[in-house]
């Protein structure tokens, strides 16, 4: 955690979710009201057929809606794609932005990951940028390199602690039920708190920056509660309610 910075427990479901998965959401929206709602931001990210139903089923839950990805265009003729513009047509918030898997199944470089976020800003989207080293660059000593490379081609000049959350997700973590040990989460969060710092001055000192990879109800304590972890971004365990409440109701300690 980092004082004075209100944690984001953001739920990314990827290609997966139909109708019958709005029933989670909906559990998930009721749990978020109260007290600890105050204190700590919640927001999943359906897949794009569910997300105008999604936010409207959260109209009276402070829980946020948004999207896994966005064009770097605002219009035209690029089938299948969708904008910001768009989403935030939808009630949607935040577009996470350069998701391994995206950078991987869809070769999307740093250059384009700072495209769309640009257009994210453009329709006043919170951009939940990712980043994170893989298998290989971790075993070769690389992560920090990377960190810093992602961090300084993939954030545009205009990035505010209001506008951009950092997801750091270490590629070798994600699905595979391994996690970093809290010692190299404290390393790699710190490394990019003072990278943050150096570029955007007191703004970078209070961006978020969540961590993901593996994140569930059994580490969610210990994980959340490492200098300058800011939340999380969960991938399979945000898929049922009570897994993404649990990890959210980490929170009902560390915040105590
Ligand atoms: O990629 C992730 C979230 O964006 C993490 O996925 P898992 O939580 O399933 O490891």
């Amino acid at each position: 955690m980092t004082p004075d910075i209100r944690p984001l427990v953001a739920g990314n479901w990827k290609m997966n979710g139909t109708r019958q998965s709005l029933d989670q959401i909906k559990a998930i929206a009721e749990g978020v009201k109260g007290e600890l709602a105050a204190k700590v931001e919640t927001l999943i990210c359906p897949p794009a057929t569910l997300l105008y139903v999604a936010t409207a089923l959260c109209e009276d839950s402070p829980l946020a809606i948004g999207a896994q990805d966005c064009h770097h265009k605002q219009s035209g003729a690029h089938t299948g794609d969708i904008s910001a513009e768009m989403i935030a047509d939808c009630f949607g918030t935040h577009v996470i932005i350069g998701h391994s898997e995206r950078r991987t199944d869809h070769a999307e470089s740093d250059a384009l990951v700072k495209a769309k976020t640009e257009a994210a800003y453009a329709a006043e989207l919170v951009a939940i940028v990712c980043i994170g080293e893989t298998e290989v660059e971790r075993k070769s000593g690389k992560t920090l390199d990377v960190l810093k490379r992602q961090l300084a081609e993939s954030l545009p000049d205009a990035a505010t602690a209001a506008n951009t959350v950092i997801a750091y997700e270490p590629v070798w973590a994600i699905g595979t039920g391994l996690t970093p040990t809290a010692a190299d989460v404290e390393e790699a969060h710190a490394f990019m708190r003072r990278e943050l710092v150096a570029r955007f001055g007191a703004a970078g000192g209070k961006m978020r920056i969540l961590y993901g990879g593996s994140v569930k109800p059994s580490n969610a304590k210990e994980l959340m509660g490492v200098a300058n972890v800011d939340g999380a971004l969960i991938g399979g365990a945000s898929l049922k309610a009570e897994d993404f409440l649990a990890i959210y109701g980490a929170y009902e300690e560390l915040t105590a």
